[in-house]
């Protein structure tokens, strides 16, 4: 297929771009490269520097494009309490502009990265592609919004649409010649942080709050490792159907607090990692922990490399050789 990548030059864009390459597939990378890395961009796509409001100049009509894979956007939920109006605009007002140049071009697919931030503090555990969408931060409440375009763009315009919800990405892709991995700037998440702290670039962890109603008090995330992320987006386009919107959560399906994450970097790393307990962070819901199983059934995706111990083995890997 011909596939135009929004956001290949960050972390899960890049990460996947590898494996549609690897599969066969002719990419096309556009990226404006705000949070992300011209050198992180698959060195056989073609590289497009733009932003995804312009993504009309590269899905001109008869451009050909079979597919459109949408990473680009900003991701920190904790930034998105503080600067609200850019999340809107970049997330949903940028995409709108991406989905009306996806339309006039005739793209028959469109594979949209969701997020399980668009739940909120979840009613019932694991959660479920069914439940209450209730986002307690502006970052998931814009996730949510895309969503219900692509589900009105499916059903009016024939779009073949899939939302890929992940739950916390980690790891790194190691295989072979290639490693590519997370790099932020700054760095928001927990575990890259915690790698940080390991390697001596910061003086300790600081971890958000530790009276949430969880087994320690820290919150509890379901994490993913990228190159199992990745491989979903391969079956998603597979499954994508026209005049569809599919929509599915993708984690493993265990929890970890905080304060575990913190024990298992210590482990992998060999080091002490100072731990301080800091004040909450506004919008972090207490638990977050996903049933794929629709995954499971209707896309045959089975998560590989599940242990916390894989990815922040795979993410130590990355970050000593290409960002310590
Ligand atoms: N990392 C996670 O844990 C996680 C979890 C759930 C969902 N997601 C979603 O997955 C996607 C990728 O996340 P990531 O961790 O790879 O983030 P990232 O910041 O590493 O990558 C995002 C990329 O998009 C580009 N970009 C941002 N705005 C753009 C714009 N307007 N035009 C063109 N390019 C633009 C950036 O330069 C960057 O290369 C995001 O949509 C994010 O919301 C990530
Ligand atoms: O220095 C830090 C950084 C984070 N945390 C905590 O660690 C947990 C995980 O935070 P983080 O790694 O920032 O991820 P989330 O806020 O859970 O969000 C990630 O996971 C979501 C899906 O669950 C995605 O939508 C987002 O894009 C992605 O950033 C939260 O309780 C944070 O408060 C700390 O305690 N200290």
């Amino acid at each position: 297929m011909k596939l135009l990548v929004t956001g290949g030059a960050g972390y899960v864009g890049s990460v996947t771009s590898r494996l549609l390459l690897d599969a066969g597939h002719q990419v096309t990378v556009l990226d404006n490269l705000v949070t992300g890395f011209r050198e992180a961009v698959a060195p056989d796509a073609t590289f497009v520097e733009a932003d995804i409001r312009d993504a009309a100049q590269v899905l001109t009509p008869g451009s050909g494009f079979d597919a459109v894979l949408h990473f680009a956007g900003l991701i920190a939920a904790g930034e998105s309490m503080v600067k609200p109006e850019l999340y809107w605009h970049d997330n949903v007002v940028k995409s709108l502009a991406l989905l009306d140049a996806v339309r006039a071009a005739g793209v028959p697919r469109f594979i949209f990265s969701s997020t399980a931030a668009v739940y909120g503090n979840p009613v019932e555990l694991p959660i479920t592609e069914s439940a209450v969408k209730a986002p307690t931060n502006t970052y998931g409440a814009t996730k949510l919004t895309f969503d219900h375009a692509l589900t009105s763009e499916a059903f009016a315009h024939n779009l073949a649409a899939v939302s890929l919800r992940y739950f916390n990405v980690a790891g790194a892709y190691i295989s072979g010649d290639h490693e590519i991995g997370e790099r932020h700037d700054p760095e928001t998440h927990l575990i890259p942080i915690a790698l940080q702290v390991a390697a001596g670039k910061r003086e300790k962890l600081q971890l958000f709050g530790d009276d949430y109603p969880t087994i320690d008090g820290t919150c509890v995330r379901d994490y993913i490792h990228v190159e199992d992320l990745a491989r979903a987006h391969l079956l998603a386009l597979d499954a994508a159907t026209a005049g569809e919107h599919r929509i599915y959560n993708l984690g493993n399906g265990n929890g970890f607090s905080n304060k575990q994450v913190a024990e298992v970097a210590r482990e992998v790393t060999g080091t002490e990692l100072p731990v301080e307990i800091a004040p909450r962070r506004d919008g972090d819901p207490a638990t977050l922990v996903a049933s794929s199983e629709r995954a499971r059934e209707e896309l045959g995706w089975v998560p590989e490399k599940n242990t916390l111990q894989a990815m922040i083995g795979d993410a130590w890997t990355f970050y000593r050789k290409h960002v310590a």
